[in-house]
């Protein structure tokens, strides 16, 4: 039987949003603004678990001191509002993610996660199990989770074959987010399978699909302002009411499709959570370029279009 979780431990499950990095005008750390964030999720959007310092968060655009920054605020601010603060602490060195990753657990982070390196990409499951193994041996006692996202990273290493017998390497795994589309490789993971570990999905547009193979939940950047949304087509899966819940995907399909025509990206997605939400969060970081006023106006008439408040 797999080693129970320490009992102060969370598991990684349900909905949780990767959060956008707040920055000044002049492209600075707005750190301010983190308090009014966890407001906005918690109190708008009903959202209590959030992945910080990710894709949406543009950490590979960060130094190492902004993320360390980041990560302290978050997990400052989250305290007693929120249920869990997932770090991510890839890095393209080893030595800097184990000093993120240190740094998440002196903190007291709920859990780390850890993106591929993607200029030297590991060239087969035992490359890349070797460096997460590294990376969590900095943090022993903080659950481990891997993330997985080939469209970014080109790293299309199956998560099923990096799976097999990596409890024993990484005694703190447990489970993986998985933003593929290859969800034969997703519905293969779950054979594999450990008690504590959670397997999430991350391609929001196609959560329901992730659900019906087992997901446990589901990270997502628009879980920041169609949080409210998808809690009810959790509740409506786990309730078997499909109708309901394939409503809700297709709301987001349908809001997605228009704004990838458009040219969705972080810079787009930023802009549009200012908007939604109010918060300043400030441009993008180059090389992510900032959202046109025309694109923003579009998506945001759309948005509102599709998605009634909660
Ligand atoms: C590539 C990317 O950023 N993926 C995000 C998380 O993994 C998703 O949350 C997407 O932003 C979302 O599914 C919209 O395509
Ligand atoms: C979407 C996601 O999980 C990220 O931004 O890292």
């Amino acid at each position: 039987m797999a080693v129970m979780a320490a009992s102060s431990e969370k598991l990684l499950t349900g909905l949780v949003a990767a959060t956008f990095t707040p920055l000044t005008e002049e492209g600075e750390i707005n750190i301010k603004e983190i308090g009014p964030y966890v407001d906005y999720l918690t109190e708008r959007q009903g959202v209590i678990k959030i992945f910080v310092n990710g894709t949406t968060g543009e950490s590979m655009s960060l130094t190492v001191a902004e993320r360390k920054l980041l990560a302290e605020e978050w997990c400052k601010k989250a305290k007693g509002k929120m249920d869990h603060v997932a770090v991510h602490v890839g890095c393209m060195s080893l030595k800097d993610s184990q000093d993120l990753a240190l740094h998440a657990a002196q903190i007291k982070a709920d859990s780390i996660a850890v993106i591929s390196p993607s200029f030297f990409k590991p060239k087969n499951a035992h490359a890349l199990r070797s460096y997460l193994k590294a990376v969590a041996s900095a943090a022993p006692n903080l659950p481990f989770y891997y993330y997985h996202i080939p469209s970014i990273t080109g790293v299309n290493v199956l998560v099923r074959d990096l799976l097999v017998g990596i409890e024993e390497e990484i005694p703190s795994f447990r489970g993986v987010k998985f933003s593929g589309i290859d969800l034969m490789d997703f519905g293969l993971c779950f054979s594999l399978m450990k008690p504590n570990w959670s397997l999430l999905y991350g391609v929001d547009e196609q959560m329901l699909s992730g659900l019906v193979l087992g997901a446990d939940g589901a990270v997502g950047s628009t879980y920041n302002y169609v949080g409210c949304q998808f809690n009810k087509l959790l509740s409506a899966f786990e309730k078997g009411e499909l109708v309901e819940a394939r409503t809700i995907q297709f709301k987001l399909q349908d809001f997605l499709g228009l704004a990838m025509k458009l040219g969705f990206d972080v810079g787009v997605n930023k802009q549009l959570m200012v908007e939604v939400s109010g918060l300043s969060l400030g441009p993008p970081r180059f090389p992510v370029m900032p959202c046109h006023p025309d694109v923003a106006a579009s998506i945001k008439h759309k948005y509102e279009s599709i998605f009634p408040q909660c």
